[in-house]
């Protein structure tokens, strides 16, 4: 698939701004803080109704604007469909296809697919189990649409959880209030057990898909690696037994949940669960005999290559599901060293659509050679 027109009103820096793209590499090339990272945003907000740069809506409309629109022409197989977003900070975005307008904005999410590589991939390696924890999410969703609704489920029933716990562990013991909480907090345990389990057994089952992909990229971005020197393994906060499917995970997670009331009730915070779980990353060492994690030992060039790994890793899954994704390089070449700008450039040459931001021309490997737009003062102009 890839973007043909791409127009955004109120967003970023752009009042407005309008620009026609082509299959193959385009290149944004601009000083910094010209809004060169704004447009590239702009087509990862629409296939993921989220940013890689910021957790909430608000920095996505102009500064003095009340809304922002992403409008973007989508060919897929032929075929091209215009996507648009109305982002409304604090209050519900709206979605369109085609202008229909859809019931619920979260039903844009898949239609158009993206990966990105940035310099906040570091966190990914370096970062809290939250960010790995999102990573995984967001390539489920984008795998499969409906799980955005279990995960905003789950993170509503977290929330409604905790704040029973937090209401039952200042009741008076034995009152009848606090009697009435636990009643009650026995429901909340089975909405967890149910759509965290559903949570859970799809984020394993793409870890087992992911790991192979990690260990091919990592061994073509890491000089001299093998290819199982890259692992991936989930780690959940729990002991899952010999369950895997949903129903023998829900009542896992049950039995624990019940197990761990105690301490839940005089924390009040839910303890397990999919929002404890991390995804841990480690590195082969010496033929295989010793296995470090990355965080905390792999050294800056290691954690680098594990976290474009990661990345290329997601783009070979989502190209073996039969959908070529739009790639983001986003302001990635200047991170790198010479060697490996060149293998990324040739990993990825030949996806349907490259969009690559730069402040500087020359560090755009000559593999991505295309078109080039220079961005600045607010006019993104197509060169030659
Ligand atoms: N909500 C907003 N309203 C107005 N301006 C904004 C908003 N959000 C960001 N900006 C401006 O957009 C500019 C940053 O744009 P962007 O991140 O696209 O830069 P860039 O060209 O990619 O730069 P670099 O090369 O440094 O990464 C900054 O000047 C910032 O002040």
């Amino acid at each position: 698939m890839h973007v043909s027109h791409l127009t955004l009103h109120d967003f970023r820096s752009y009042a407005s701004v309008d620009v026609e793209l082509g299959p193959g590499v385009t290149a944004f090339v601009g000083r910094n803080g010209q809004g060169k990272t704004n447009l590239v945003e702009a087509v990862d907000y629409l296939s993921r109704l989220s940013s890689h740069r910021v957790a909430s809506d608000a920095p996505l409309v102009r500064a003095g604007a009340e809304k922002a629109v992403v409008r973007a022409a989508v060919v897929r197989d032929g075929r091209t469909a215009v996507l648009e977003v109305e982002i409304n900070p604090g209050r519900s975005n709206r979605a369109r296809v085609n202008r229909s307008p859809l019931p619920r904005a979260r039903e844009l999410v898949g239609l158009v697919r993206t990966v990105v590589f940035s310099p906040e991939d570091l966190t990914l390696v370096k970062g809290d189990p939250s960010d790995r924890r999102r990573f995984l999410d967001d390539l489920l969703v984008l795998r499969a649409p409906r799980l955005a609704g279990v995960r905003s489920d789950y993170d509503r029933v977290l929330k409604q959880r905790n704040s029973l716990l937090k209401t039952i562990g200042a009741a008076r013991r034995g009152s009848s209030s606090q009697e009435a909480a636990l009643a009650t907090l026995a429901v909340w345990d089975e909405n967890l057990a149910r759509t965290g389990a559903e949570l859970l057994a799809a984020r394993l089952d793409l870890v087992e898909r992911l790991a192979p992909y990690v260990g091919k990229a990592y061994e073509t971005v890491a000089r001299g690696a093998g290819r199982d020197d890259a692992r991936i393994a989930y780690r959940p906060s729990f002991e899952l037994g010999e369950a895997r499917d949903a129903a023998g995970l829900a009542e896992r997670l049950l039995a624990e949940v019940e197990r761990r009331r105690g301490d839940e009730i005089d924390r009040g915070i839910s303890l397990v669960g999919p929002h404890r779980d991390d995804l841990l990353l480690t590195l082969a060492h010496g033929g295989g005999e010793q296995e470090l994690p990355v965080k905390g030992y792999a050294s800056h060039g290691e954690s680098w290559s594990f976290a474009l790994a990661l990345r290329l890793a997601s783009y070979d899954l989502l190209r073996a599901d039969g959908d070529d994704p739009i790639l983001v390089l986003d302001d990635v070449f200047a991170e790198l060293d010479a060697e490996r700008r060149a293998q990324l450039a040739e990993l990825v040459a030949d996806a349907e659509q490259v969009l690559v931001t730069a402040a500087v021309g020359a560090d755009v490997p000559e593999a991505l050679a295309g078109a080039r737009f220079t961005v600045a003062g607010g006019e993104v102009r197509r060169d030659g």
